[in-house]
C-alpha cells in the first residue's frame, strides 16, 4: 500500500513535469500551481511518514531503558499484596511489551497523525486563497475522514482492551504452567493444563480476529470511500471548469487528480496511525498503572532506632486486613526483646507469617504501630530498615549467580573470608567448599542445592546480613531429619544476641525458646515459655499433646500437625 501510494505521487510529479515542458503552462495555469503545491505537500508527507519510523526507532532504547528502570525500581517499592493481585502475565507484559509499544507507537503515530493532518490542510489553505469554491468542496472528504476516524477510535476501544486482556491471560497460563510444572505433572494435570492454555489460545484468537477485522474494516472503509470519492469530486469540478471554458484535453484533468489525491491520502492514513495510537493509549495506561501503584509509605524525615543494645520490636494495637472485610490480625500487642527468641505457633491459616511480614514491612499494618528501637517502622528509611531485619523465608529465593553472590546479597563488598566463615557457621560451608569451583560456582548451572542446602544458603545470608533483628518463616519445612538439625544448629548460630521471631508449624522445634505466642483467628490467644502453657494447661497444652499423639501415630496430617482437629482447623 506504501509503495503504491508513494509511486503515485512522483508519477503524477513527473507526468505534470513532462506535460509543463511539452505544453507550456495551460490554460487552467491556475490549476497547475495548485496541483504543484499540492504534489510538494504530498511529497513532504511521505518523507514525514519514512522520518518518523525512524526517529521513533533512534529514540527507542534510552527512552525504554529508563521507563523499564523506574518499573523495576517501582516493583520494588510496592507492598507484595500488590503483586499477588496482579499474577506475574499482567506485570511482566507491562514492563516488556506494553513499554515497547507504547514508546515506539506514541512516536511513530503522533508524528504521522501530524502530518497526515497537516499537509493536507496546508494544502487546503493555499486552495482557499487561489478557489475558496473548490476548497469548500475539498473540505467534504477532510469531514468523512475525520468522521471516519473519530468513529473507528470510538469502537476499536473496547476491542482493543479485550484482545490486549487475552495476550495477558496466555502470557500467565504459561507461567503458571512453568513454574507449577511438577504439580501439574505429578497429578497428571498435563493435559487439563494443556486444555486451559489451548482455552486461552483460543480466546486470544478470537479477540485478535475481531479487534483485526474490525480494525481493518474501519481502515478499508476510508480506504475505499475516501481516495476514489475525493479524487472524483476534484477531477468532476475540475473537469465541468474545463469544459465551460472550452477545452477537452484530458490531460488538463490530472492537476485535479494530483490535487484529490493529496488530500486523500493523508486522510487515508489517519486510520492506520489512530489504530496505533489506541494501542499505544492502551499500553501507556498500563504502564501508568504501574507507576502510580500505591507505596509503602516513605518517611520524610527518616529516623535512626536505638540499636547499642540489640533492638526492641514492640507492636501496639495492631491490626491487618488483606481486603477490607476480613481482618487477618487484631489487637495485637506483642514486645520482642533483643536477645531473646519469640515463636508464633497456632493452626493454618491463623496470621503467624502475614505478623511476621510486618517486620520487614512487606505489609503496612492497617491500624496500631510497629516499632523497632522506639521508632515506628513506617519512620525508617528502606535502606536502613534492611541493616535492621532479615528474612529467612520459608521458599528459599536463590539468585542466577555464583554462590559467592547469593551468600553476600546484603554486603556485596563482603570479602572471602567473611563470606567462608557465615557459609560454615550456617553448616553449608563444607558442601560448598566440595564443589569443583567452590564459591564461585553458578547456581543453577554449575550447582543446585537441594531444599536443606538452599535454607542454609540463605541462613549464610541472614548471618552475613548481620541484622540485629531476625524473622525465620518455617525455616526448616524442607528439611529431612539430618538437615533438619544441621538447619536448627545454623538457625541457633544466627540468634546470638539478635531479636528473632520464629515462624514455626511442629511445636517441637520450639521447646526451648523464651517465649511462645500461640495466634488463634489473627488474635493472640496465648503467651508464656513452653513450661508456663503446659502448666496453664490451656490451648498450646492441648495442641502439644495432640501433636505427641501425631508424632506416635506418625501422622502427617497438617490439621493434627498444626494441633487440631480437621474440624477445629475449618
Ligand atoms: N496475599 C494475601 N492476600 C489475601 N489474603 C491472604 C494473603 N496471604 C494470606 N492471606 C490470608 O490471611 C490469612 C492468614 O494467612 P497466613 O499466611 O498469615 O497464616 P499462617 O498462620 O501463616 O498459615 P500457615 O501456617 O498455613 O502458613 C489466611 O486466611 C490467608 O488466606
Amino acid at each position: 500500500m506504501a509503495a503504491v501510494v508513494a509511486v503515485v505521487p512522483f508519477a503524477a510529479v513527473a507526468e505534470l513535469a513532462r506535460v509543463l515542458l511539452a505544453k507550456g503552462p495551460a490554460d487552467n495555469g491556475a490549476a497547475w500551481k495548485v496541483a504543484g503545491v499540492a504534489a510538494g505537500a504530498l511529497l513532504l508527507w511521505l518523507v514525514l511518514n519514512t522520518a518518523a519510523g525512524a526517529i521513533a526507532h533512534a529514540a527507542d532504547l534510552d527512552f525504554q531503558l529508563s521507563v523499564r528502570r523506574r518499573l523495576v525500581d517501582k516493583l520494588g517499592r510496592v507492598p507484595l499484596g500488590w503483586f499477588t493481585d496482579r499474577g506475574a502475565g499482567g506485570i511482566g507484559k507491562a514492563v516488556q511489551h506494553d513499554v515497547d509499544t507504547m514508546h515506539h507507537l506514541v512516536a511513530h503515530s503522533l508524528l504521522n497523525l501530524t502530518a497526515s493532518v497537516v499537509t493536507p490542510l496546508a494544502t487546503l489553505v493555499y486552495l482557499f486563497v487561489v478557489d475558496w469554491r473548490m476548497a469548500l468542496i475539498l473540505m467534504i472528504p477532510l469531514v468523512i475522514g475525520v468522521g471516519l476516524f473519530v468513529r473507528m477510535m470510538m469502537t476499536l476501544d473496547a476491542q482493543t482492551a479485550a484482545y490486549e486482556q487475552a495476550q495477558e491471560r496466555i502470557v500467565s497460563r504459561v507461567i503458571e504452567f512453568v513454574e507449577g510444572i511438577a504439580v501439574v505433572k505429578m497429578f497428571g494435570q498435563a493435559r487439563r493444563a494443556h486444555q486451559q492454555y489451548a482455552q486461552a489460545a483460543d480466546d486470544f484468537t478470537t479477540f485478535f480476529i475481531a479487534w483485526i477485522s474490525k480494525g481493518y474494516r474501519a481502515t478499508a472503509a476510508s480506504a475505499l470511500i475516501l481516495g476514489p470519492v475525493t479524487i472524483l469530486l476534484t477531477v468532476l469540478v475540475g473537469g465541468t471548469a474545463l469544459i465551460t471554458s472550452g477545452s477537452l484535453d484530458p490531460l488538463d484533468l490530472l492537476p485535479f487528480a494530483i490535487l484529490g489525491l493529496s488530500v486523500a491520502a493523508p486522510l487515508q492514513a489517519l486510520d492506520f496511525h489512530g489504530h496505533d495510537m489506541e494501542m499505544a493509549g492502551l499500553a501507556a495506561k498500563r504502564v501508568g498503572t504501574l507507576l502510580v501503584a500505591p507505596e509503602l509509605a516513605i518517611p520524610d524525615a527518616p529516623r535512626r532506632p536505638e540499636a547499642d543494645a540489640g533492638v526492641r520490636v514492640e507492636m501496639s494495637g495492631v491490626e491487618f486486613a488483606y481486603d477490607t472485610d476480613r481482618p487477618v490480625l487484631s489487637g495485637i500487642d506483642l514486645v520482642l526483646e533483643p536477645g531473646s527468641v519469640t515463636a508464633l505457633v497456632g493452626t493454618s491459616g491463623s496470621g503467624k507469617s502475614t505478623l511476621a511480614k510486618l517486620l520487614p514491612r512487606f505489609f503496612d499494618p492497617t491500624a496500631g504501630t510497629v516499632t523497632a528501637g522506639g521508632v515506628d517502622l513506617r519512620d525508617i528509611a528502606s535502606d536502613q530498615l534492611y541493616r535492621l531485619v532479615s528474612f529467612v523465608l520459608q521458599d528459599v529465593q536463590l539468585l542466577d549467580a555464583s554462590v559467592r553472590d547469593n551468600i553476600r546479597l546484603a554486603r556485596p563488598d563482603a570479602d572471602g573470608e567473611t563470606v567462608r566463615r557465615a557459609a560454615r557457621a550456617a553448616a553449608i560451608g563444607r558442601r560448598i567448599e566440595e564443589l569443583p569451583h567452590g564459591y564461585d560456582s553458578m547456581v543453577g548451572t554449575e550447582i543446585r542445592f537441594s531444599g536443606g542446602e538452599a535454607q542454609r544458603v540463605s541462613i549464610a545470608r541472614a548471618i552475613l546480613a548481620d541484622t540485629p533483628i531476625v524473622v525465620l518463616d518455617e525455616a526448616t519445612a524442607h528439611a529431612d531429619p539430618e538437615s533438619e538439625a544441621l538447619i536448627q544448629d545454623a538457625l541457633s548460630e544466627l540468634a546470638v544476641g539478635r531479636t528473632v521471631l520464629v515462624v514455626a508449624h511442629r511445636l517441637a522445634s520450639v521447646v526451648g525458646v523464651d517465649r511462645i505466642v500461640v495466634l488463634e483467628q489473627g488474635r493472640m490467644a496465648e503467651q508464656g515459655t513452653h513450661e508456663e502453657l503446659l502448666a496453664a494447661d490451656g490451648r498450646y497444652a492441648r495442641m502439644w499433646r495432640l501433636q505427641e499423639q501425631a508424632g506416635a501415630e506418625d501422622t502427617e496430617d497438617p490439621a493434627v500437625l498444626a494441633g487440631m482437629t480437621k474440624e477445629e482447623g475449618r
